[in-house]
């Protein structure tokens, strides 16, 4: 059995791979990335200890398993990466699964348990697919190695009932598995224990508000270190918007958006049966829909190019802000930091500052030096509140979910 642990975050849009060294803490060796394969031409980011590569590929990737085998391969193929040359270097893979269903743990993939999961994939086609084609890639290709899949719904497992039900017909609703999941959840598991960690606390005396902000976004209440609510729901289209996604809207708009919203998208393959109203409340809304621009950058900016660009902004801070309010007062009051991660929760300065200048009311207060210069690359968590004791402390955490997957692959078979 090899040494080395490669863990895969595949989206779809992009495809993150890291190998770490199977050691505790894991140690990442090299790390790579396509994104945009959506939006051609899809960029590489490639890094290995100081070595940063980042460059456009002339290559087209159909899916994100093409785009994983492309990764693969380069890690492979490269002579300074040679700890890593072939499946005989590999003792696990770990791949992120964002929907686990009723799932609370990570799953080592045998033929009964990726049965189970295909069963998963009509309850979150849009989200498992490209995930489980990479595993079935894996078993196929990689046969000597086993794979481990860890789920973005686990960590909410502790959500209370009536947080989790849907007031809907309850028969219909449990034959179907129609309840809130929620979803980031290896993300918040990372953050919980670094922060608690930085704020020398144990994560059992830990509450948090957590923002995960990246194409998908979202927001948790964590009391004692555990799940007790989350934005997302069924799926990870409710709560906030997001790049593509509308997030919460009248589930009736879709009645009437347009009389073919209810039919199979085009998209739809025979393994993938999602509607057109899935397919545009998921693919083509959210900034993208307002703005034209996936890219958040060009949105939280001192003078947007555009008041669409303003509105896309004033839209998301202001969803932020009602589940805020919402958590903060489902915690009693009782919060120890509001964190920022995820790749907009980690670089936007101007949205931090945005926010948490609309919760003083709360006792909150960003120091704008600190704000601004934002985390250093080694650093998981900084503080960049101001007047220390007052409110809920203002924390980043660079989140890392390669990380959290090979760090419990670590900790469970060590
Ligand atoms: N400096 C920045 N300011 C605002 N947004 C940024 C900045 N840099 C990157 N982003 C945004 O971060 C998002 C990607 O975040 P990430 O968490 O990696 O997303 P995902 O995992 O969902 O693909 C993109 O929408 C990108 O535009
Ligand atoms: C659950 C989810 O939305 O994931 P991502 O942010 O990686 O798209
Ligand atoms: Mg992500």
């Amino acid at each position: 059995m090899g040494r080395y642990i490669l863990a895969v975050n595949a989206g779809s849009s992009s495809v993150k791979v890291t190998f770490y060294t199977f050691a505790n803490p894991p140690q990442a060796i090299a790390d790579a990335q396509v994104s945009g394969i959506t939006a051609p031409p899809p960029t590489l980011k490639y890094r290995r200890g100081p070595v940063k590569i980042k460059e456009e590929l002339q290559e087209q990737f159909r899916t994100p398993q093409a785009a994983f085998q492309y990764l693969l391969q380069r890690c492979f193929r490269d002579p300074e990466l040679s700890e890593v040359a072939s499946d005989r270097d590999l003792a696990y893979i770990c791949h992120r699964v964002v929907h686990g269903g009723d799932y609370r743990e990570a799953v080592e993939i045998n033929d009964e348990t990726l049965h189970h999961l295909e069963a998963l994939e009509d309850l979150a086609p849009l989200h498992n697919f490209s995930a489980l084609e990479i595993v079935r890639l894996c078993r196929k290709e990689l046969p000597s190695v086993t794979s481990i899949t860890f789920f973005d719904s686990a960590f909410h497992h502790t959500l209370p009932v009536y947080v989790r039900t849907y007031p809907i017909n309850q028969q219909i609703a449990k034959a179907n598995g129609l309840r809130k999941y929620g979803f980031h959840g290896i993300s918040y598991s990372f953050i919980t224990r670094s922060v608690a960690q930085f704020l020398g606390t144990s994560q059992e005396q830990t509450n948090l508000i957590v923002m995960h902000i990246g194409s998908g976004a979202s927001i948790c209440a964590i009391k004692e270190g555990k799940s007790v609510d989350t934005s997302m729901g069924l799926t990870p289209l409710a709560g906030l918007p997001g790049a593509t996604r509308s997030g919460d809207i009248d589930p009736s708009l879709v009645f009437h958006y347009t009389s073919e919203a209810g039919k199979l998208s085009p998209a739809s393959t025979k393994e993938m049966h999602i509607s057109t109203a899935e397919e545009i409340l998921n693919k083509q809304s959210g900034w993208k829909a307002l703005t034209g621009t996936t890219d958040f950058s060009q949105i939280a900016v001192e003078n947007p190019p555009s008041e669409a660009h303003q509105l896309a902004f004033d839209i998301l801070v202001d969803r932020i802000l009602g589940y805020i309010g919402n958590y903060y007062v489902k915690l009693d009051g009782q919060v120890d930091a509001l964190v920022f991660a995820g790749g907009i929760g980690e670089k936007s300065a101007m949205l931090r500052r945005t926010l948490v200048e609309k919760c003083q009311s709360l006792g909150m207060a960003i120091d704008t030096e600190a704000n601004d210069k934002g985390p250093e690359d080694n650093q998981t968590v900084i503080d960049i509140s101001k007047g220390a004791g007052k409110g809920p402390r203002v924390l980043i955490c660079q989140t890392n979910e390669q990380f959290e997957m090979a760090y419990r692959t670590v900790c469970s078979r060590s």
